[in-house]
């Protein structure tokens, strides 16, 4: 399969799908400042030979305009000509969806993810204890205790890559950049936004949790 191959059909349903995702997060001002991109994978093509749709880079995704999104390959390079620039993190995505095969990635930067990625930063990766919420991460052992991982956030965005591939734990769909914000990911849009509001809810959660606690 090549990418000209794909029809119109399926790269506007990609294109709707983020629309949507898009508006709701924005809604919720998960998008403060341009910040956040998101992500879907289009067409069945080889597992090492993939697209996606992402954002365009710097965009206000608080508005839907017809420059919103483009599509990439497996190294980032648009797929098709295109005056567009994909996300400044699109090698990011491009690692996770060679890593887990995943279908969707959405990206934001809130408060709560920063607090708690500073918080928990020596560690390495944010404690979850007996959560019920753990549970849309598909993981249903009883007081289930998770950690999701963290990384080092470097300007210079390649260098994050070898840290998310060292990093990046399968049971967790999602990993944490330090004072940056959370990549959180799924087989599909729906999975991706699930997962991604209960990493949301689970840092409010410990952060809440941790100003209670600690001394
Ligand atoms: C303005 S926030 C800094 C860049 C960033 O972290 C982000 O998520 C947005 O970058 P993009 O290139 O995807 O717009
Ligand atoms: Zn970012």
């Amino acid at each position: 399969m090549s990418f000209a191959s794909l029809s119109l059909e399926t790269k506007q349903r990609a294109l709707a799908e983020l629309t949507g995702v898009k508006r709701l997060f924005a809604d919720r001002g998960w998008f403060p400042g341009t910040s956040g991109n998101l992500s879907v994978r289009v067409g069945d093509f080889a597992p090492d030979d993939f697209h996606f749709a992402i954002t365009a880079s710097g965009k206000d995704k608080s508005l839907s305009t017809p420059e919103d999104f483009l599509f990439v390959d497996r190294e980032g390079k648009p797929s098709e000509t295109t005056g567009l620039k994909p996300s400044a993190e699109t090698l990011i995505h491009c690692e996770i969806y060679r890593q887990t095969g995943c279908g969707a990635i959405f990206h934001v930067h809130t408060v709560f993810n920063n607090l708690v990625s500073e918080l928990f930063w020596e560690r390495k990766s944010i404690p979850v204890d007996g959560v019920e919420l753990i549970k849309a991460f598909n993981i249903w052992d009883e007081e289930a205790h998770i950690e999701i991982p963290i990384v080092s956030n470097f300007a210079h965005i390649p260098s994050i890559v070898p840290e998310v591939t060292e990093r990046l734990d399968k049971r967790i769909p999602g990993i944490m950049l330090r004072k940056h914000g959370i990549y959180a990911w799924g087989v599909n849009a729906f999975e991706a936004k699930r997962h991604l509001e209960a990493f949301e809810f689970l840092f409010e959660y410990v952060y809440r949790w941790e100003l209670l606690h600690r001394r």
